[in-house]
């Protein structure tokens, strides 16, 4: 999609009246802007109407898995042919798979389900440097909202893959991990694929964390690390709370 092209919400923007700001940009940044005040109270129709919208479409979705992982990967990367092998195993066993509908592992894991006949979805969010959901999605949804979005993953999922990714993922697998942690979801899976990715990070949360007392030992074994697709597509069949 050309950079002359923006989507916001149902609007199309092209040519001379593209924006670079974002309606997430404006409600969270309102730093300088006099309006806030009056204006944000508004904002709540829009941010429900997304609500509305997502619950809606979401509502039909058979059992599912949300798989994240980073925007930026190449194509012919370790990660995305992991995505690519994941998305499919995990279409082959029954369930439909929720990406953020962007471009790297998201676009991997997506072209991994729909070859295998899977349903693929993705939420995707608006950026400044937007590019649009990616060719494998099926169902897609385009969001303002970063935090509307991302209640859809968590309440239309069985379980979370992460794979590798830069703050955008670690957002989203501390977001789940929260989660579960306070029991606002039980009975979700949570795995991490990629072991020497994420190796630094659970030797850091096991010396660190723990070891100074800011999570509980049980914290540690909310997630599971592996880098078998096999292994992983099994840990949310039996842990899930719904299986296809
Ligand atoms: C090249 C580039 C930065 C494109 C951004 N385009 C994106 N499109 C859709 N979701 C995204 C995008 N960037 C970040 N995300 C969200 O954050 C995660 C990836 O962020 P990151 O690359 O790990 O930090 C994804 O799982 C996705 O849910």
């Amino acid at each position: 999609m050309s950079n002359r092209e923006r989507h916001s919400g149902a609007v199309t923007l092209r040519g001379s009246v593209t924006r670079s700001s974002t309606a997430d940009q404006a409600l969270l940044d309102s730093r300088g802007r006099p309006d806030w005040k009056t204006k944000d109270a508004w904002r709540t129709l829009r941010i429900l109407s997304e609500f509305v919208e997502g619950f809606e479409t979401m509502a039909d979705l058979p059992p599912s898995v949300s798989v994240f992982g980073s925007a930026r990967s190449a194509e012919n990367s370790a990660e995305c042919r992991l995505g690519y092998e994941l998305g499919g195993a995990l279409a082959r066993a029954g369930y439909a798979v929720i990406t953020g509908g962007g471009p790297g592992v998201m676009e991997a894991a997506n072209k991994g389900v729909a070859e295998a006949g899977g349903l693929s979805v993705g939420l995707g969010i608006e950026l400044p440097f937007e590019q649009g959901l990616n060719d494998w999605v099926e169902l897609g949804i385009d969001f303002r909202y970063f935090f509307v979005r991302k209640t859809m993953f968590v309440k239309y999922a069985q379980g979370f893959v992460v794979l590798p990714g830069g703050y955008g993922t670690m957002d989203e697998l501390f977001e789940a991990l929260t989660l579960v942690q306070t029991r606002k979801v039980t009975q979700f899976p949570v795995v991490l694929m990629g072991t020497s990715y994420w190796g630094g990070l659970i030797d850091w949360l096991r010396t660190t964390m723990l070891g100074e007392g800011k999570i509980s030992k049980e914290d540690l074994d909310l997630m599971m690390l592996t880098d078998d697709v096999d292994e992983a597509v099994n840990h949310i069949v039996n842990t899930s709370e719904t299986a296809p």
